[in-house]
């Protein structure tokens, strides 16, 4: 369950003026939900996702993740909670070009220190669900695009985190490859995961599997 109570959060633009970018949002997200966050550029949409993830702190109100305090962690203790719990996808992958598909894949494990065994077991099994397997040894700059977001995919999914947080994951992705994501996306809700997607694309607010469009405007909920 994740919840925001009261939530404001204000940026310091310079010594004399804050932007207000979240006003006092009340949202409560159930386990194995999938939420898309809706609203014009400037809403607050990703924002909220990084108060959830932690990334930063609300100026009022808390930010509650299965039951823990996620808006008082120091930054060591939010780091350790968005290794374990949080799977991020962006707009532009944020892979390493020059490392292989595995690499990049393997990243996300480095902090855990698993033994060789281990690490190769929850590769080769994220590899297969997203399609990549293949391609293990390929760098990824050789890749194309939806290889590139199969990679992305499968890294964010290494460390079964319970939660996925997507910022307008298809931002800069043609049409047949927004499609794919959103195939993969009806798989990861099939699997019970916590899903929130942060996303102008209208491809989004017509599909039968997502839970509920809560509407931003002005970093408030309209809808
Ligand atoms: N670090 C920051 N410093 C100052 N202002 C910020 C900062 N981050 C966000 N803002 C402001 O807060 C408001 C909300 O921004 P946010 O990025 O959450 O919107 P968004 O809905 O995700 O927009 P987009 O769709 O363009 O990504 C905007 O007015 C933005 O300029």
């Amino acid at each position: 369950m994740i919840e925001l109570k009261n939530i404001t959060k204000d940026f310091e633009v310079n010594k004399n003026n804050t932007v207000r970018a979240v006003n006092n949002i009340n949202l409560s997200i159930k386990e194995g939900e999938l939420i898309v966050l809706k609203g014009a550029s400037g809403s607050g949409k990703s924002t909220i996702l990084s108060l959830i993830a932690s990334l930063s702190k609300p100026t009022k109100g808390e930010v509650i993740v299965n039951n823990k305090r996620v808006s008082k962690l120091p930054d060591n203790f939010a780091s350790m909670y968005r290794r374990e719990e949080i799977g991020f996808i962006f707009q532009k992958y944020n892979l390493i070009p020059t490392l292989s598909v595995k690499e990049n894949i393997l990243l996300p494990l480095i902090p855990k220190n698993l033994c060789e065994e281990e690490a190769s077991k929850l590769l080769h099994s994220v590899m297969k669900k997203f399609k990549i397997e293949h391609k293990s040894d390929a760098m990824v700059k050789n890749l194309s695009g939806g290889e590139q977001q199969r990679v992305a995919i499968a890294r964010s999914q290494i460390n079964n985190p319970k939660i996925i947080i997507a910022d307008e994951p298809t931002a800069n992705l043609d049409k047949e490859l927004s499609e794919h994501f959103i195939t993969i996306l009806k798989e990861l809700k099939s699997s019970d995961k916590t899903i929130i997607v942060a996303t102008h694309d209208p491809l989004f607010f017509e599909l039968d599997f997502v839970d509920r469009i809560i509407e931003l405007a002005n970093g408030e909920i309209i809808k």
